[in-house]
């Protein structure tokens, strides 16, 4: 086992003439959560897909727990743990029946009753998995993840559909497995989940990498700088300071008292990834023609 499980070097991928990947380049660390954000159509399925083995690529260099994705064997799979963007999962056995049997695929797989209860489908083992809801459907896609207990889990948008009591659930589950030392590649359109679950993440716009690092680190240094609110004379001013308190404290000696409208709030993720993402051209992010 290598203490890089991910490497990807200029990797590209064009369907047709058209650059859906173009030259992305990052490392994944063992036991760390690496976040790929993006707008829609930015390549991030398509890059996640090359790494598990189900597309091949145009060029450049893959290496997943040591092995090239499209030369991967059996038993490198049975090392993997994938949670794909739709649900798969339909069918018209039982949620016991049904991870009872993928269980079988893996030589060490976790007890099924554990997973049932992490992912928060207790009572409902014996349902037929098309009698559940969406959000149910999508926890058995998460169970089928994790029940082959892998070394690197890929998930790709896990929690579409969920319900914000059983997002917290997940994000419990998430933080368990990473203290069991998985690694684990996420994505999610929910900047809040990728802030609490990343250690590091990397934002694709138009299939070009345009920031990567520690999650507190994107956008750069100066985005994280708090702004500074208040009234004025009716009018609502705004000013961006890494001294916020100095500021509040001279508003405050100025107005000989409260100041109307004071907020002091600091950029989230969510607005960082938008202004870097507006920054690079990208909403719907089509990519480029070759
Ligand atoms: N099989 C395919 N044939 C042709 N074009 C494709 C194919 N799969 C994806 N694309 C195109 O490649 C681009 C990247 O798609 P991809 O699914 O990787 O984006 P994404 O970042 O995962 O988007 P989303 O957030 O919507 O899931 C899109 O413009 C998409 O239309």
């Amino acid at each position: 086992m290598t203490s890089t499980p991910v490497q990807v070097r200029d990797l590209k991928k064009s369907y047709g003439g058209f650059t859906a990947v173009d030259g992305i380049s990052f490392d994944i660390h063992e036991g760390e959560t690496f976040a790929l954000l993006g707008p829609n159509g930015a390549g991030k399925s398509t890059t996640i897909e090359i790494l598990e083995g189900y597309r091949d690529r145009s060029a450049g260099e893959v290496s997943v727990l040591g092995v090239d994705p499209q030369h991967g064997g059996l038993e490198w799979k049975a090392q993997l743990g994938i949670v794909l963007q739709s649900t798969g999962e339909s069918g018209n056995v039982t949620v016991l029946e049904q991870l009872g049997h993928f269980a079988g695929y893996y030589p060490k797989p976790r007890k099924v009753a554990e997973v049932i209860d992490a992912v928060g489908l207790g009572g409902k083992e014996k349902t037929r998995i098309s009698k559940l809801s969406g959000g149910q459907r999508r926890r058995v896609d998460v169970a089928l993840g994790i029940i082959g207990r892998p070394k690197l889990l890929f998930l790709d948008e896990p929690t579409t559909g969920f319900d914000p009591e059983a997002r917290r659930q997940f994000w419990d589950l998430v933080n368990q497995l990473k203290a069991e030392g998985t690694t684990i590649l996420l994505t999610t359109h929910y900047l809040d989940e990728a802030a609490t679950l990343a250690d590091r993440a990397g934002v694709i716009v138009g299939g070009k990498l345009v920031d990567i690092g520690p999650i507190d680190d994107i956008g750069g240094h100066d985005a994280k700088v708090p702004l500074v609110r208040w009234r004025q004379d009716g009018v609502v001013r705004v000013e961006r300071t890494t001294e916020p308190a100095a500021l509040a404290a001279r508003l405050y000696a100025e107005a000989g008292g409260e100041v109307p409208g004071l907020e002091i709030t600091r950029p989230s993720l969510e607005d960082i990834y938008l202004d870097l993402v507006g920054n690079h051209g990208g909403e719907e992010s089509e990519g480029s023609a070759a």
